[in-house]
């Protein structure tokens, strides 16, 4: 078993990677009497929600659980209020806590539910997708999203505790598998140029889900995300260097509706527009911008937009971004491969352009 820790003084967590760590109940900062409510969905609750209810049960903890609709489009206030509705029928109080199983969705609306219940109760992320195990577990970015946008309403608010069993991915589909290695690859790209060497090596074996090769890709992505939040844990700085590609994305997935396009998928051709306007005003070369696009194709990701959107169609969800300040749109480019930057405000002709080059022309 690997250990990242993420490092924020008395709020420090460990994230705990391995093969059938769901069975292990060393990985639970839990004990006899402690009770618990496990927020999971209706694909994943067959799958796994008996083994770590088993688990929990014989340490002695007493366990509950609510099942959300599955899918994007219920990463909705709506879902937090079934979780809210559960814990009050059976009177939890800040004693319990949250226990969050399965993808990126199931996390981030547990988590947010766990910052707000009776105004904060702890909460345990166990990340069932790559993309949950390499990101979204990390980092304590909690949300549901609004038509208007995603993750619109959120809180920062950190797990006590992540843990990645690695076998739960022997039953993710593997439009899902590629989804998540959308985050992997951006990894390489804003911050470590030999991560993004060593994945050029491996991708293969990382599609085909080979053990070893995932297990070190994981901790390498956590360890990376692991140190960008201990710098900078609210994004005043640093963080944003994670959101290569969102801005994009996040207009592709509310545009389109959200779960027609999957996160990775709209985060992999959001890269290639950033990465196409980072080349437009000099910085990344023709050449890396190719290999960033090879690396995606052979993770079997789009990197064009979506043929029902046109160039203007980005620009409204874009000003909406998180990052926007003072009505300024504000993006994360490549300097280089291995080397992201924030732009302070960035002129509207320029991204279009970065768009078109990413369309399909007839
Ligand atoms: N908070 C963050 O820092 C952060 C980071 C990245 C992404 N996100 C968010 O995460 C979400 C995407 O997460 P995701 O890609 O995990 O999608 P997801 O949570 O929708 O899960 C993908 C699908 O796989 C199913 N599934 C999950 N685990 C499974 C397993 N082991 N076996 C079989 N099926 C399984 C799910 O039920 C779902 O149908 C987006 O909403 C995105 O905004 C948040
Ligand atoms: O943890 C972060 O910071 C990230 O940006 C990680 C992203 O991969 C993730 O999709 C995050 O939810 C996007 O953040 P948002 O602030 O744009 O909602
Ligand atoms: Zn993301």
């Amino acid at each position: 078993m690997l250990t990242v820790n993420v490092e924020l003084k008395e709020r420090r967590y460990p994230i705990y990677i391995g093969e059938n760590l769901l069975k292990d109940p060393s990985v639970y900062p839990l004990k006899s009497g402690d009770k618990v409510m496990i927020v999971s969905n209706e694909t994943i609750a067959p799958l796994y929600l008996d083994t770590v209810t088993k688990t929990l049960e014989n340490i002695g903890c007493k366990v509950s659980n609510v099942l959300l609709p599955d899918g994007e489009k219920y990463k909705t206030l709506q879902s937090l209020d079934l979780i809210f509705t559960a814990l009050l029928k059976e009177n939890h109080g800040r004693d319990t806590t949250l226990i969050a199983l399965g993808g990126g969705v199931i996390g981030d609306v547990a988590g947010y539910a766990a910052a707000s219940y009776q105004r904060g109760i702890k909460f345990i992320q166990i990340p069932t997708t790559l993309l949950a195990q390499v990101d979204s577990s990390v980092g304590g970015k909690t949300a549901v999203n609004h038509p208007l946008g995603k993750n619109m309403i959120g809180a920062f608010y950190q797990p006590i505790t992540v843990i990645v069993d690695t076998l739960t991915l022997n039953s993710l589909p593997k439009r899902e598998v590629n989804a998540g290695l959308a985050e992997v690859i951006k990894y390489g790209a804003i911050l470590d140029l030999a991560f993004f060497h060593w994945l050029e090596q491996h991708i293969d074996n990382l599609v085909a889900l080979q053990q070893a090769d995932l297990q070190y890709c994981i901790s390498r992505c956590c360890q990376i995300k692991a140190d960008v939040v201990a710098r900078d844990e609210t994004e005043k700085g640093d963080r944003a260097l994670l959101n290569l590609g969102h801005t994009f994305g996040h207009a592709i997935e509310t545009h389109l509706g959200y779960g027609n396009w999957l996160h990775g998928e709209a985060v992999a051709v959001g890269m290639m527009m950033a990465a196409a306007l980072s080349e437009q005003l000099g910085n990344i070369s023709k050449a890396d911008v190719g290999r960033l696009e090879k690396l995606l194709a052979r993770a079997n990701l789009p990197t064009i937009s979506p043929d029902t959107m046109q160039p203007e169609d980005y620009l409204p969800h874009m000003m909406r971004d998180k990052k926007v300040l003072a009505g300024k749109l504000r993006l994360v480019l490549l300097k280089t491969l291995g080397q992201a930057y924030v732009t302070t405000d960035m002129d509207k002709s320029l991204v279009l352009s970065a768009i078109s080059a990413c369309t399909q022309t007839d």
